[in-house]
C-alpha cells in the first residue's frame, strides 16, 4: 500500500494556505511584526552606543559625556529583553493557533472521509499526518519559527544599523553573503537524501523490532532468536553509518559557514581599516561594524542549522494541508420521512477490478428485522455498509424513506460494525457519545434494556469506572453491550448491525442475541447473522451469494423450500 495515497499539497497550495491563515491574523502578525522589530533595534543600539564610545574614548571625552551611553545601553538592554521574550510568545501563539485549525480541518476531514478513501490509503499514513507532521510543524511553530523570525530581523536591521553608520561599511557587511549561500548550496542538496535515508533506515529498524516483539511467541517457538538479532543488528548498523554520515556532513558545512564567517568579519576590518586611513569613517563606525557582524554569528548559524527542521516543518505542512484538499460531502440534514430501508441495484467494488455486490436490491420494512445471510465472503459486511452509508455504492442507491442515505441528518441510521470500539475514559461517557445530553438514568435504562447494567454496577467505580485502552479492561461481549446501549441512547429509526455477537464465545452469545434484540426492537433491522439462531428469529431472511441475492424469504419457507438456506440450517442444527 502506497504510503501516500492520501494527497500531498504542492507548495503552492502550501503558501496559499499560510497566507490565508495569515491574511485572517493581520492584527497579530502586525504586532508580532512591531514588537519583532523593536527587539531586534533594541539589540542593535548598544552595538551602535559602543561605536560612539569608542569615539570619545580616543578623542579623550569626558566621563560625564559617557553617562547618556551607559543610560541607553541599560534602557536599550531592559526594552530588548522584554520585547526579545514577547516575540517568542507572540510567534509562537501565532504558530500555535494556526496549527490548531489545521490540525481541526484535518482531522474534520479524516473523520467525514469515506470510508474506501481511508482504507485504501492505510490508515497508518493518516496517524502520521496527525501525529508526526502535526509533530514536526508544531516544533517549528513553538521553537524554530520565533529563533528564526528574531534572527532574520536582526541580520536585517544590523545590515541597516551597517549602512546606516557608513554605507561602505554596509557593503564590506554583504560581502559574506555569497559565502554563506555557496555554504548552502553545496550543503542543501546533500543533505536531503541523506537526512530521508537516515529516517528510513530507522524506520526500518523500528520495524524490525516491533516485528520482533510483537511475534515473540513465534520466534521462540521457531527458535529464530539469533536471526531476527542479526537482522536487528544490520539494520541497526545501517542507521549508525548513515547517522555518522549526517553529522560527519554536519560538521563540513559547519566548517564552511565558520569559514564565511571569518570571511566577513576579515573584509570588515581591513576595509574598515583602509576607511579611516582614507576618513570615511571613525575607529568607533569600524568597530561597531565589527560587532555588529560578530553579533550575527549566532542568529545565522541558527537559522542555518535549523534549515532541516523547517524543511521537515515544511513537508509535514504540505501533508496536512493536503489532507485538506481532499472532496468530503457535507454532512446531511434531510429529516426522516418513513423506516423504511431500500437498496436498489447496488454495485459496489473496493477496486475497480472486482465487483463485490452485483446489482443487489432489497428492502425493509419500517419496523421489519431483516437477517442477511451468507458464506465468508458473499457481501454481507459491504451490504450492511452501504446501507449504513459507510460506504458509497459505485452504482445504484441505499436509502431510507426514500432519501439517499447519505443525506439524511445525523442519527437516523446507526451501525455497530464488527469493530465496536471502547473509547477511553469513564464508561458513561463512553454511552454519552452518542447522546452528549443524556443524563445518568437515561444512560443507566439503556444499559438496562441490553442487559449491561448489573455489570456495569458492579465496576470498581460503577458507571464511572475508567475504561478503554489503559482502563478497566472490558470483555469482548460487554464491548458489545455497550456498543448497544449506545444505539439505544442514540435512538436511530434504522439499525443496522453486523456481526454484533459474532466476538462472543458460544455461551454469552444467546445473551448478546438476546441485548441485540431488545435494543432494536421496534427499530427497522438489518442484521448481519452469522448465527442462523439469529437468522431463524427475524422477520424475513436475505441469503447472498457472490454478491447477489440468491434466496429472500421468512425462516420457515425457506426451510420448506430446501435451498442453500436450508442446507445452512441443517448443517447448523446437527452441529448445535
Ligand atoms: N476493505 C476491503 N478491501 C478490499 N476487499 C474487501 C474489503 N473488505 C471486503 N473485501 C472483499 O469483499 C468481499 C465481500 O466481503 P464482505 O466482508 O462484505 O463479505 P462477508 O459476507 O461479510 O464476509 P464475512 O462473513 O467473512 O465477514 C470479499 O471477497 C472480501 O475479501
Amino acid at each position: 500500500m502506497s504510503d501516500s495515497f492520501l494527497p500531498i499539497a504542492s507548495t503552492g497550495e502550501t503558501w496559499a494556505w499560510l497566507c490565508r491563515q495569515l491574511r485572517e491574523r493581520k492584527g497579530e502578525l502586525a504586532l508580532t511584526f512591531a514588537v519583532g522589530l523593536v527587539a531586534a533595534g533594541a539589540s542593535v543600539v548598544p552595538v551602535t552606543a559602543l561605536g560612539r564610545l569608542v569615539d570619545l574614548v580616543r578623542d579623550d571625552a569626558s566621563h560625564t559625556s559617557l553617562v547618556p551611553i551607559a543610560v541607553l545601553v541599560v534602557v536599550a538592554a531592559l526594552v530588548g529583553g522584554i520585547a526579545a521574550g514577547a516575540t517568542t510568545a507572540l510567534v509562537s501563539r501565532l504558530g500555535e493557533r494556526i496549527l490548531a485549525r489545521l490540525r481541526e480541518e484535518t482531522v474534520g476531514v479524516a473523520l467525514r472521509l469515506p470510508g474506501q478513501t481511508l482504507d485504501r490509503a492505510g490508515r497508518g499514513d493518516l496517524l502520521s499526518r496527525v501525529g508526526a507532521d502535526v509533530a514536526a510543524v508544531g516544533n517549528a511553530a513553538g521553537e524554530v519559527l520565533p529563533t528564526v523570525i528574531s534572527a532574520l530581523l536582526l541580520g536585517v536591521l544590523s545590515l541597516a544599523a551597517m549602512f546606516g553608520l557608513d554605507w561602505r561599511l554596509g557593503v564590506a557587511g554583504l560581502a559574506a553573503v555569497p559565502s554563506y549561500l555557496l555554504a548552502l548550496r553545496w550543503y542543501l542538496p546533500r543533505s536531503a537524501p541523506i537526512y530521508a535515508a537516515e529516517r528510513s533506515a530507522i524506520g526500518a529498524r523500528s520495524q524490525l523490532l516491533m516485528e520482533s516483539l510483537q511475534g515473540v511467541r513465534t520466534v521462540h517457538a521457531y527458535r529464530l532468536e539469533r536471526r531476527h538479532l542479526n537482522s536487528i543488528d544490520d539494520a541497526s548498523a545501517r542507521a549508525r553509518d548513515l547517522s555518522v554520515g549526517v553529522f560527519t556532513l554536519f560538521t563540513r558545512f559547519v566548517g564552511r559557514i565558520n569559514r564565511a564567517e571569518l570571511l566577513g568579519l576579515a573584509t570588515i576590518l581591513v576595509a574598515g581599516f583602509w576607511f579611516v586611513r582614507e576618513s570615511w569613517v571613525t575607529v568607533g563606525e569600524t568597530a561597531a561594524a565589527a560587532v555588529l557582524f560578530h553579533r550575527l554569528f549566532n542568529p545565522i548559524s541558527m537559522i542555518l542549522f535549523t534549515f532541516d527542521e523547517i524543511q521537515a516543518a515544511g513537508a509535514g505542512l504540505a501533508r496536512l494541508v493536503g489532507v485538506g484538499t481532499l472532496p468530503v460531502a457535507p454532512a446531511g440534514t434531510a429529516p426522516l420521512r418513513t423506516a423504511e430501508l431500500t437498496l436498489e441495484n447496488v454495485t459496489f467494488g473496493y477496486d475497480d477490478r472486482v465487483k463485490v455486490l452485483d446489482g443487489i436490491s432489497l428492502r425493509v420494512a419500517p419496523g421489519e428485522r431483516v437477517a442477511l445471510v451468507g458464506s465468508t465472503g458473499a457481501g454481507k459486511t459491504t451490504v450492511a455498509s452501504i446501507a449504513a452509508g459507510i460506504l458509497r455504492p459505485s452504482e445504484g442507491t441505499a436509502a431510507v424513506g426514500g432519501v439517499p442515505v447519505d443525506q439524511l441528518a445525523p442519527g437516523i441510521v446507526a451501525i455497530i460494525s464488527q469493530e465496536t470500539h471502547v473509547f477511553a475514559g469513564p464508561l458513561i461517557e463512553d454511552l454519552r457519545l452518542a447522546a452528549p445530553y443524556a443524563d445518568r438514568e437515561e444512560a443507566e435504562a439503556a444499559l438496562e434494556r441490553v442487559g449491561a447494567l448489573d455489570w456495569a454496577r458492579a465496576l470498581p467505580d460503577g458507571l464511572d469506572t475508567i475504561v478503554g485502552e489503559g482502563g478497566h479492561p472490558l470483555t469482548a461481549a460487554q464491548g458489545q453491550q455497550l456498543a448497544l446501549a449506545r444505539l439505544v441512547l442514540l435512538d436511530p429509526a434504522v439499525a443496522v448491525l453486523d456481526e454484533a455477537t459474532a466476538e462472543a464465545g458460544s455461551a454469552g452469545a444467546r445473551e448478546l442475541e438476546e441485548s441485540a434484540l431488545c435494543a432494536t426492537k421496534g427499530r427497522t433491522t438489518l442484521l448481519v447473522a452469522h448465527r442462523l439462531t439469529q437468522a431463524a428469529g427475524a422477520d424475513r431472511i436475505i441469503v447472498l451469494e457472490h454478491g447477489s441475492v440468491l434466496e429472500e424469504g421468512t425462516h420457515d419457507d425457506l426451510v420448506a423450500a430446501g435451498g442453500r438456506y436450508a442446507t445452512l440450517w441443517a448443517a447448523w442444527q446437527s452441529r448445535s
